[in-house]
């Protein structure tokens, strides 16, 4: 028994031995990997969580002060293990997302994009097989063609939510904004409705239906939003350390419950239409994936039903939670700033009257409120560091040396407050995007590099022009159709995570200035 006892404690010892030796060479390795090369300024970064304890709840607020202390409009730190650069100026996004788009085009593998949208446009390499959904998507969802077909889908839900805001009553902007996009999104994706025709009230089950909708959205946005230790130090890799992996798997399968009795009823539909005299009805997104599942692949991958869920999640989410939060940002300003308002709604009453609602062909007449909207962009970009990019190759970028895969951000919500750029760059002033202005000819492309909330280049927002169209429209539509007052003071403060949403939704009272017919119709 002793000599048990002395064995087991040798091996104890060798064991604790091996242990530290083990670790010895691992920070060694990991000193060694990050001993100096010809990268840009940042901080040095702790042995193996690197520079992730400086980040904070806002992490494009942390490197823009980096940026700053380091004099560094390029900036490298260490995330974990990982190299990372960070573009905060105009000029140096300008490097990386043209002069070298091709390099920083691809995407890091995060655990989050694997399990949530695995096979799906934004989380994947641009390769022959995710170029072919690039074109589906463009073509059913965001191609002027399909905006242009799909107008009468967002005038009628911008009418039902104009109609669903009580008179003098305090209206949470937020959930309204929420049941209308959804529904946009829902009807020009699977043609569904979350409420009958009619725009009556929704039963219980209805209303579960789209609670759950909604929630799947908002959960995407703080699943993909949650720093995962796995992502950045390798170790971790077989161990969930904040339960992440779990809520992701979650989540995954309740987008597909949500999507397999639609797509069931769709199958249902398609087998009994073949055999029909009826005219086809119009199709949607869903329609031409299943259409694209039963096409044999020449050559290409196959498109699978994992596939399917994953692009229409993925437009579902891309398109809900970036131009509700846009939204509720343009009227939170625009109600912060009285003079803005009255100056918005005198426009609208030019161009639109008083005896109708707005169309989408008075949009490009609303000068000033376009303006506003890009003042609104410039100061809270949804996404403000894009989605994180990667490069393929080693490269130089300003003298300094950059290895293949290193993550690159792009500090958006810095560029839009630099000093470089905007006079005065804390003051809301749309009047810069206009006429004299010294960014007049400023617009969404991304060319100029300092107003990059859609992004730019080859991993530019490929829903650029619908995001901007929902935004104009549902603000010129709450602005023409209400007079607006707070209920008190308005808090403008960011939320913690990597997408900024307001800490606190936006409330505030609406009175009709529109005779009662015009929302009749
Ligand atoms: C105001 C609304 C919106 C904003 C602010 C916005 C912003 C962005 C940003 C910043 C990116 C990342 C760009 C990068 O990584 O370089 C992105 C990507 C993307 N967005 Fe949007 N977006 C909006 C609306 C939409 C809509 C309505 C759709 C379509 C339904 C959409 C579809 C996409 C897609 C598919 C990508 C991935 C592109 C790629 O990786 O190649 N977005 N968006």
């Amino acid at each position: 028994m002793g000599g048990f006892r002395a064995a087991d404690a040798h091996v104890g010892y060798s064991l604790l031995e091996y242990g530290v030796a083990v670790l010895a060479i691992y920070l060694l390795m990991v000193l060694i990997r990050r001993s100096p090369k010809n990268l840009p300024p940042g901080p040095t970064g702790l042995p193996i969580i690197g520079s992730l304890h400086l980040l904070g709840e806002r992490p494009h607020e942390a490197l823009a002060q980096m940026a700053q202390k380091y004099n560094a409009r390029l900036l490298s730190l260490y995330m974990g293990q990982k190299l990372c650069i960070v573009a905060s100026s105009a000029e140096t996004a300008m490097e990386v997302l043209k002069t070298q788009d091709a390099t920083f085009s691809s995407r890091p593998p995060l655990r989050g994009f694997e399990v949530i949208f695995p096979k799906d446009i934004t989380f994947s390499d641009i390769t022959p097989a995710s170029r072919q959904l690039r074109k589906i998507f463009h073509s059913q969802l965001t191609s002027a063609r399909r905006i242009e077909e799909s107008e009468h889908i967002r005038t009628d839900e911008i009418l039902q939510m104009l109609r669903s805001i009580p008179s003098d009553k305090v209206v949470n902007i937020k959930s309204c904004l929420e049941v209308m996009t959804a529904n946009i999104l829902t009807r020009l994706i699977i043609s569904k409705r979350f409420m009958g025709r009619s725009g009556g009230e929704l039963d219980t089950s209805e209303k579960k239906e789209l609670k759950d909708f909604i929630h799947i959205t908002e959960e995407i946005g703080l699943c993909l939003g949650t720093p995962n230790p796995r992502d950045v130090i390798p170790a971790f890799k077989y161990i969930d350390l904040n339960g992440l992996d779990r809520r992701f798997k979650n989540l995954r399968s309740h987008m597909e419950s949500f999507l397999s009795k639609i797509v069931a009823e769709r199958h249902h539909r398609r087998r009994e239409s073949l055999g029909s005299m009826d005219p086809p009805s119009e199709k949607d997104l869903l329609d031409i994936l299943l259409d694209q599942m039963d096409t044999k692949a020449n050559g290409q991958d196959q498109i699978t039903g994992e596939v399917v869920t994953s692009i229409v999640w993925e437009a579902f989410a891309a398109g809900m939670e970036t131009s509700v939060l846009a939204t509720e940002w343009t009227m939170a300003e625009i109600l912060n700033n009285p003079k803005v308002l009255s100056k918005a709604q005198a426009e609208l009453d030019a161009v639109v009257g008083r005896t109708r609602t707005v169309q989408e062909s008075d949009i490009p007449n609303l000068k000033y409120l376009k303006a506003v909207v890009k003042e609104a962009f410039r100061l809270h970009p949804v996404i403000p560091l894009l989605v994180p990019h990667q490069s393929n190759a080693a490269c130089q970028a300003f003298g300094y040396d950059i290895p293949a895969e290193t993550r690159l951000l792009v500090n958006v919500w810095a560029i839009g407050r630099d000093p470089a750029v905007w006079s005065n760059p804390l003051h809301f002033d749309p009047e810069r995007f206009l006429g004299d202005g010294p960014h007049a000819g400023t617009d969404f492309s991304g060319k100029g590099f300092n107003l990059l909330t859609f992004g730019a280049g080859r991993r530019m927002c490929m829903g650029v022009s619908l995001g901007e169209l929902l935004v104009e429209s549902s603000v010129a539509s709450l602005l023409h159709c209400f007079s607006w007052s707070l209920p008190g003071e308005l808090d403008m403060s960011e939320g913690v995570g990597l997408s900024v949403r307001k800490a606190v939704p936006l409330s505030a009272i609406a009175s009709p200035r529109l005779p009662p017919h015009v929302y009749a119709h």
